[in-house]
C-alpha cells in the first residue's frame, strides 16, 4: 500500500513544532513527510527586532533546519511556495515544480498589513524576516554614515519613525534606544540630533497588558528619548517621511530618513493566492485546525484564525500560539494517518506574555503574575530559550540560547 504523503509548508514556529513532534511519534516508513521552506534555515521571528536595531547580529537569530530534522523520517526541500491547488491536492513551487499531498500543513507565517495606506509598501521597512532585519540595520547605519559625511547636514536623516506601538513596535523601540548611543559614538554624532517617533492610531498602546505595566513601558521609553504620538494615524508615507493625523486634527508631516512599519500582520499572501476564504489573509479553521470543506488541510500559526470565546475576538497571532497549534496538529496528523475519525480540538493554554524593552528591561504577565524590569527581562530570555528547547532540545539551547552558556 502507498504511504500517505504529508507536506508541511513553512519551517517557522508552527511548522517546525509540527514536524519535530511528528518525527518523534511516527514509526519510520508510516508516511512520507516533506518539509518545504524558502530558506535552508529557521529564524526566531521573535528576535528579529533585535537584529533590526543591530543589538543582536542577524547570524545569531537563525540555525540550519537540518539540525533539528530526523533525516530518516523527514525530507527537506528548500523552495518558495507559490500557490496551493486544494482541489487537486497539490502545491506549486516557484520554478514550476508541483508537489502532490494527501495531508497538507500550511504554516507560512504572515506578511505586513499596510491597510491600503498610500506609500507604505514603497517607502517603509517591515520586520518580517532575517534579510529584512539586516536591511533595516544597514539602512539606519547608512543614514548615520551619510550624516557624518555630508557638509550641509540634513537632521531629518536621523529621525526614525516607528508606525504601530503594538508588541513588535514597542520591542523594536526598546532595542533602538539601546543602539542609538552606540551609533552616535561610532559616527561622532550628538545624541540630541537623533529623533525617535512612535505613531499609534489606537488610543491605547499594548492593549494586552494592564495600565500599570504599559505606563511603566511608556515612561521608560520616553526617558530614553522616544516621542509618542498616540491616537494618531499614519495617512501616507513618502520618500521624505510620513504624514500623520490626530483624530479630528490637521495632517502634519514628519520628515524622516527611516520609517519602520509595524502596525499589524495578515496571513501569508500564498493563502489568498490559493483561493481560501479568509479574514485579513487568515483562514478560519475548525477546532481540529483543519479547513472547512478540506479536512486533509491543516492551517496553523499566523495563517490561522481562531476565535477566543471569552472575548469573541480572534486570538492575536503569536509564537506561543503557533507552537501550541503545531503540537495539536502533529497529534491530529498522526490520528489521520492511523485512520482515526475523531480528532483533538485545539484549546489555547495562555502561559503569559513578556514584551522586552531592550536588553535588560521588559514588562510581562506570566501565569497571571505581573512582572517589570530585570525580572521580566530574565523571564523574556527564559521564554526565548524555551522555544529553542521545545524544537531542538538542550543542544540547540546551548548553541543559540540567550543566556550565553558557551
Ligand atoms: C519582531 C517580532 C517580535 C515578536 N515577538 C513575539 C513574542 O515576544 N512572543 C510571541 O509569542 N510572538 C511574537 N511575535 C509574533 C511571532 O513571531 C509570530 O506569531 C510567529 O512567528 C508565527 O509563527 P508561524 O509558524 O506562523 O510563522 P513564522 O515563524 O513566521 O514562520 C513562517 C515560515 O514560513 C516561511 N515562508 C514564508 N513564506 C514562504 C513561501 N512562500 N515559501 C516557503 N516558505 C515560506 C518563512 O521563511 C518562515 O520560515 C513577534 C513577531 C515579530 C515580527
Amino acid at each position: 500500500m502507498e504511504k500517505p504523503k504529508v507536506v508541511i509548508l513553512g519551517a517557522g514556529y508552527g511548522g517546525l513544532m509540527t514536524v519535530t513532534r511528528l518525527q518523534k511519534q511516527l514509526v519510520k516508513g508510516e508516511a512520507d513527510i516533506t518539509l518545504v521552506n524558502k530558506n535552508d534555515y529557521h529564524y526566531e521571528t521573535t528576535w528579529l527586532h533585535e537584529a533590526s536595531a543591530g543589538t543582536l547580529h542577524h547570524d545569531r537569530v537563525h540555525y540550519p533546519i537540518q539540525n533539528v530534522l530526523n533525516k530518516n523520517k523527514v525530507q527537506f526541500k528548500q523552495a518558495e511556495v507559490k500557490r496551493i491547488k486544494k482541489d487537486a491536492n497539490t502545491v506549486e513551487l516557484k520554478g514550476g515544480e508541483v508537489l502532490p499531498y494527501d495531508y497538507l500543513v500550511i504554516a507560512l507565517g504572515s506578511n505586513a498589513e499596510t491597510f491600503g495606506i498610500e506609500g507604505l509598501k514603497e517607502h517603509t521597512f517591515s520586520i518580517t524576516d532575517v534579510s529584512a532585519a539586516q536591511k533595516i540595520r544597514e539602512h539606519i547605519e547608512r543614514q548615520f554614515d551619510a550624516y557624518r559625511r555630508e557638509l550641509d547636514k540634513d537632521d531629518n536623516r536621523l529621525t526614525i519613525v516607528v508606525g504601530g506601538a503594538g508588541f513588535t513596535g514597542i520591542e523594536f523601540l526598546g532595542e533602538l534606544v539601546n543602539r542609538i548611543p552606540a551609533l552616535c559614538k561610532e559616527y561622532g554624532i550628538q545624541r540630541d540630533k537623533v529623533r525617535i517617533v512612535s505613531i499609534e492610531s489606537n488610543p491605547v498602546v499594548l492593549p494586552q497588558f494592564d495600565r500599570e505595566l504599559v505606563d511603566y513601558a511608556l515612561s521608560y521609553l520616553e526617558s530614553k528619548g522616544v516621542e509618542f504620538h498616540i491616537g494618531t494615524a499614519v495617512k501616507k508615507a513618502t520618500k521624505d517621511g510620513v504624514w500623520a493625523c490626530k483624530k479630528g486634527g490637521e495632517p502634519y508631516e514628519i520628515k524622516s530618513g527611516t520609517v519602520i512599519w509595524s502596525a499589524g500582520v495578515r496571513g501569508n499572501s500564498v493563502i489568498d493566492a490559493s483561493g481560501f476564504e479568509t479574514v485579513r489573509g487568515r483562514v478560519k479553521v475548525k477546532p481540529d485546525l483543519t479547513v472547512p470543506g478540506h479536512e486533509n488541510v491543516f492551517v496553523i500559526g499566523d495563517c490561522a484564525l481562531i476565535i477566543n470565546k471569552d472575548t469573541n475576538r480572534p486570538y492575536p497571532p503569536t509564537a506561543q500560539m503557533a507552537m501550541q497549534h503545531g503540537e495539536v496538529c502533529a497529534r491530529n496528523l498522526l490520528k489521520k494517518i492511523h485512520g482515526e475519525e475523531s480528532l483533538e480540538a485545539f484549546t489555547f493554554n495562555d502561559k503569559g506574555t513578556v514584551c522586552s524593552l531592550g536588553e535588560d528591561n521588559a514588562i510581562g504577565i506570566v501565569f497571571g503574575k505581573k512582572l517589570k524590569g530585570t525580572s521580566a527581562s530574565v523571564m523574556k530570555k527564559v521564554v526565548d530559550d524555551r522555544a529553542l528547547f521545545m524544537i531542538g532540545g538542550t543542544r540547540l539551547v546551548l548553541k543559540k540560547g540567550k543566556f550565553n552558556f558557551i
